[in-house]
């Protein structure tokens, strides 16, 4: 069963083709990964999946459902690029960064219950920075302050993970452990994911497909490296 699909989705930003003829299915429990050069489209096919853009025209289909619909929000995990750089900006702790994305079940005036504080553990845990919980996101390494995004969007539960490349400005053994994370998350708990990367070489041993976006716009399959 797949949870998203797409078909012959075009897109421009004014007059400017960037997407042409996308055809594209991801199944529950996938790992695939988008490859192609700077400014292919890679971030705004992410963008017009999340509903955040419209399609010029063709359909996009998400849980099954037509466009974005706000009450799935919760099921996806969304990483944008450069994520970590904003994030890293704010006077806050790592937990209270990761308790933030709670909000949709907490709501603006309630305080986190013992549950709550045992989903940020639990988050925590998952991507092993739970020794940091009190600490500045600020003070942490780029490659820790990832794995706190990673944690942050796993706090919600949800059922696919949508990453905009997240090994950019981390070293290569960050990365390395990174994209073993994310294995791990799938194949143990069956997340589906779709990542938007440049690292061509470790994602081809990481994902179990990549997607090729080309200097045209239009996604193939790609079984080479
Ligand atoms: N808000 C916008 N308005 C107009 N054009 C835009 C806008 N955002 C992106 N573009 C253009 O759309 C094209 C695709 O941009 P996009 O950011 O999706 O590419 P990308 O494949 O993610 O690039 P990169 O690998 O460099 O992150 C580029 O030519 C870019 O200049």
């Amino acid at each position: 069963m797949n949870v998203l699909e797409i078909q012959d989705l075009y897109f421009s930003y004014n007059r400017e083709n960037v997407l042409s003829q996308i055809n594209l299915s991801v199944e529950y429990g996938d790992y695939a990964g988008i490859i192609g050069s700077n400014g292919a489209g890679k971030s705004t096919l992410l963008k017009l999946i999340l509903g955040v853009l419209k399609p010029s025209s063709g359909t996009i289909r998400l849980f099954g459902k037509d466009g974005c619909d706000p009450r799935d929000f919760r099921k996806i995990g969304y990483i944008p690029q450069n994520s970590a750089a904003f994030f890293g900006g704010f006077p806050a702790t790592v937990e209270e960064v990761v308790k933030a994305n709670l909000y949709s079940q907490l709501g603006f005036l309630r305080l986190p219950a013992k549950k709550h504080k045992v989903l940020v553990q639990q988050a925590l845990e998952t991507v092993g920075m739970q020794d940091c919980a009190k600490r500045r996101i600020g003070e942490l390494s780029g490659g820790q302050q990832q794995r706190i995004m990673l944690a942050r969007v796993l706090v919600a539960q949800p059922q696919i993970l949508l990453l905009d490349e997240p090994v950019t400005g981390i070293d290569a053994q960050a990365a390395k452990s990174l994209y073993a994370l994310l294995e791990q998350l799938n194949a143990e708990q069956g997340i589906t994911i779709l990542m938007v990367t440049h690292d061509v070489e470790r994602a081809f041993r990481s994902a179990k497909h990549i997607l090729h976006l080309n200097s045209s716009g239009v996604l193939e399959e790609d079984h080479d490296i």
